[in-house]
């Protein structure tokens, strides 16, 4: 692991970092913010997952996280969004596939599936990275993202729920298989067959589940967001916990749209939420 940059922050350190994965077969970067309380003693995590068109720099960047997780004693960890340069036909012409745009699978298809394993990458090496070079508590873990990222968080926690003890998400897309960004990019990077998109739909995940998580999963979701009802269908969500007895707080906000202004305005509760179940 090399460090690119670290600069004080809130009393803490925000750093950017980057490694050779072994996962990815390639270079991949991430950021760290660790608060104040980690010069002394190791501290919860929480994992973000950006959306498309993001970075590892996105978040640290545009959310004012650092401040609440200074004050929680809260580390923040994220990933880029992808592995980048692969060189693969096509991994630039969109912002909704390829660079940026990983959805956070392992790749089952060709030529996808020899780089973009996000899914094993954030799972296993990245909390592994995390857990060996920063003062981390690694039964201490939660995760939230957004867009994108929100079911990217959704679908690692609920495939993990001895990781990630905590879960919330802003406008994720909740329904991959049920929407365009979904279906263009589990077609190219699973292939054809529905029940394989399933393992990572959030929705479908949520219906084989019994109250997965005991103390509730929490959803922001702006009522003026542009993707909302092409995207994003938090209802399908919604329904899927209903059935499975699963305790949701889903959160619509009217006048909020899609983006980090959003994001910032209710980010002191997701960092308290996860702070409260991840301290018990
Ligand atoms: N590029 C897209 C928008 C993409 C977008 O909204 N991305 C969200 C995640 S899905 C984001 O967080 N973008 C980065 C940012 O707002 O800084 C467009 O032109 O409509």
């Amino acid at each position: 692991m090399r460090v690119i940059s670290e600069h004080r922050c809130y009393d803490g350190v925000q750093g950017f970092y980057r490694h050779v994965s072994t996962v990815t077969g390639t270079p991949m970067r991430f950021s760290v913010y660790q608060p104040p309380q980690a010069k002394h003693q190791k501290v919860p995590v929480l994992f973000y997952l950006a959306g498309l068109t993001c970075t590892e720099e996105t978040f640290m960047i545009k959310a004012n996280a650092q401040r609440f997780a200074a004050q929680y004693g809260m580390m923040l960890v994220s990933p880029d969004t992808s592995p980048r340069n692969t060189g693969f036909p096509g991994e630039n012409d969109s912002w909704d596939f390829g660079t940026a745009a990983s959805f956070y699978v392992d790749a089952t298809q060709e030529p996808w599936s020899r780089h973009f394993k996000m899914y094993s990458y954030v799972v296993q090496e990245l909390r592994d990275t995390i857990v060996q070079n920063f003062p981390a508590l690694p039964d201490r873990m939660g995760i939230f993202g957004h867009s994108m990222g929100g079911h990217g968080a959704l679908v690692l926690a609920l495939k993990n729920p001895d990781i990630y003890k905590s879960v919330s998400a802003f406008a994720p897309v909740t329904a991959p298989s049920q929407c365009p960004w979904g279906q263009k990019a589990f077609s190219s990077y699973l292939g054809s067959n529905i029940a394989d998109w399933h393992q990572y739909d959030a929705s479908e995940l949520m219906k084989q589940r019994q109250n997965p998580f005991p103390q509730g999963i929490l959803i922001d979701q702006g009522l003026e967001d542009q993707f909302l009802d092409v995207q994003l269908l938090p209802h399908h969500f919604e329904a899927a916990c209903i059935k499975a007895g699963q305790h949701l707080s889903l959160r619509r906000h009217s006048g909020y749209d899609h983006n980090y202004y959003f994001i910032m305005s209710f980010m002191e509760d997701h960092i308290a939420y996860h702070h409260r179940i991840l301290s018990a």
